[in-house]
């Protein structure tokens, strides 16, 4: 029998060379098991490192064993969480790793401030390849690599800017960290606003301005987290300002991260704010539920454990906005798990409140009747409001109604059998309208933005 176990080590040291982190870190993670002579599997612990293991390297992984068997060897990819664990780490270790499952998250974190290099206030943590890209991150993810392999070129500066948890330090840092790995011996620095204020001010009352100016004006790479906290710091934004024209001189790269475009800066040296004007400028947006999964999926792997697949898609449902909060979750439902000895089900989970800290709360609406949902989203679609009792299976129609059904159903506060009275329908057809908007909000479609903008329109 050919030693296929030994060419997928083969094949693992390749694609190590390649340097393509992300596949080494999931096909690594994962269990290549030979089953019969001419069959084998790739036991993957979660359905994002299976998912892209088959799009991603199947094919190669499948034409690189034709080249060295003799017969085709038939490859499966499944999911089999627990089977790696047992089987990626030696048994004591796995013992080790369940029990301390909590402390490991604890670990990770402070492991994330402990890496940091001194000199540049990077932490390792924060790399491109444990960055999961989402339709809220892609351009950016892409446009931030392109900067830190083309530093000082066409995207300089380079601004980003979004909501509180999205991933703009890590992004920011990830520039960093990769500029640093590519060339070493650059001078490059993390800092955010109001370190950069502290810095400047204690400068000053040490009579020591021109070090801090020197500092700043001879780095390779300036990376200005928070800069919405130099606001109320005017001298500093000046400061700034004289640091942004040496390093744009030179072509030197400079990357800067706020809470709000440019525009919406108050207080902040106008001359620096038209620089930013004309830069590269990009948002990142909330990731949708299926980013939202990957990235728990990516944090549990991380952290070398996995949980239930119903449990994290209860979760991914319910943060909608701020990764630090899936963050919180997941350290949430490992202590419990781990010093309470229990692996709490969706249920369980909803009655202990495990999660109750960390989900993103609904929008309220104040006394929402089924009627005044109905006239609302009537309004929003611009159809009669006769049209939600009607027998009308239009593809628009349709869809308002699945609309109204949905909100009645989770504002109302009637049952619904009440509902489907209001809508002229049987209780069947009421949950099967509900659902098939929740599915659809799951799969991150843009009926989510509809669904806010009615919402917002009614409270
Ligand atoms: N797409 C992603 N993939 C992996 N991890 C992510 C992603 N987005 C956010 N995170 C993680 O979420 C946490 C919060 O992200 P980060 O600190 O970058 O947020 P931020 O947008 O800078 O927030 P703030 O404005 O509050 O500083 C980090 O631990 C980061 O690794």
């Amino acid at each position: 029998m050919e030693d296929i176990k030994q060419y997928w080590n083969e094949f693992l040291n390749i694609i190590s060379e390649d340097d393509e982190f992300t596949a080494v870190a999931l096909l690594k993670g994962s269990v290549f098991v030979v089953e019969e002579d001419n069959k084998a599997a790739i036991v993957c612990s979660g359905d994002f490192a299976a998912t892209h293991i088959k799009k991603d390297f199947l094919g190669r992984i499948k034409d690189f064993f034709n080249d060295k068997c003799s017969n085709n060897i038939d490859i499966d990819v499944r999911v089999d969480a627990d089977f790696v664990n047992e089987h990626l780490m030696p048994e004591e270790e796995y013992q080790e790793k369940s029990e301390t499952a909590n402390n490991n998250v604890e670990v990770s974190n402070t492991t994330k401030k402990e890496v940091s290099n001194n000199k540049s206030n990077l932490n390792d943590y924060f790399r491109f390849d444990n960055f999961i890209q989402g339709n809220n991150n892609k351009y950016v993810f892409e446009a931030a690599k392109y900067v830190s392999s083309n530093p000082g070129k066409e995207y300089n500066p380079f601004y980003v800017y979004g909501s509180v948890g999205i991933g703009k330090t890590h992004l920011l840092q990830a520039i960093g960290n990769s500029y640093l790995e590519a060339n070493p011996n650059a001078k490059v620095i993390y800092i955010d606003g109001s370190g950069f204020r502290d810095e400047y001010v204690s400068s000053l009352q040490n009579k020591k301005p021109e070090v801090f100016k020197r500092k700043y004006k001879s780095l390779d790479m300036l990376l200005l987290d928070d800069l919405q906290l130099l606001e109320s710091a005017q001298e500093t934004s000046k400061e700034l300002f004289e640091i942004f024209q040496a390093l744009d001189s030179a072509a030197k790269q400079m990357v800067f991260v706020s809470d709000k475009p440019p525009k919406e800066l108050r207080n902040i040296e106008s001359r620096l704010k038209n620089r930013f004007e004309k830069s590269l400028i990009l948002s990142i947006e909330p990731p949708q539920y299926e980013t939202r999964l990957a990235i728990i999926e990516r944090k549990l792997f991380d952290l070398h454990t996995s949980i239930d697949e119903e449990v994290m898609k209860y979760m991914a449902e319910n943060i909608t906005t701020d990764v630090r909060k899936i963050e919180g979750a997941i350290r949430a439902y490992l202590s419990v798990r781990d010093l309470m000895k229990i692996t709490p089900d969706v249920e369980q989970c909803e009655k202990m409140g495990i999660f109750k800290d960390y989900f993103t709360n609904k929008p309220k609406l104040k006394n929402a009747t089924v009627k005044e949902i109905k006239k609302m989203v009537a309004d929003y679609y611009g159809i009669e409001m006769s049209s939600f009792e009607s027998t009308d299976r239009t593809k628009f129609i349709a869809k308002a109604r699945h609309v109204a059904i949905y909100l009645s159903c989770e504002y109302s506060k009637k049952s619904v059998t009440e509902i489907g009275l209001e809508f002229n329908r049987d209780h069947s057809s009421i949950i099967h309208g509900r659902d098939k908007v929740k599915d659809e909000l799951r799969s991150g479609s843009h009926l989510f933005t509809e669904i806010n903008e009615i919402i917002s329109n009614i409270s």
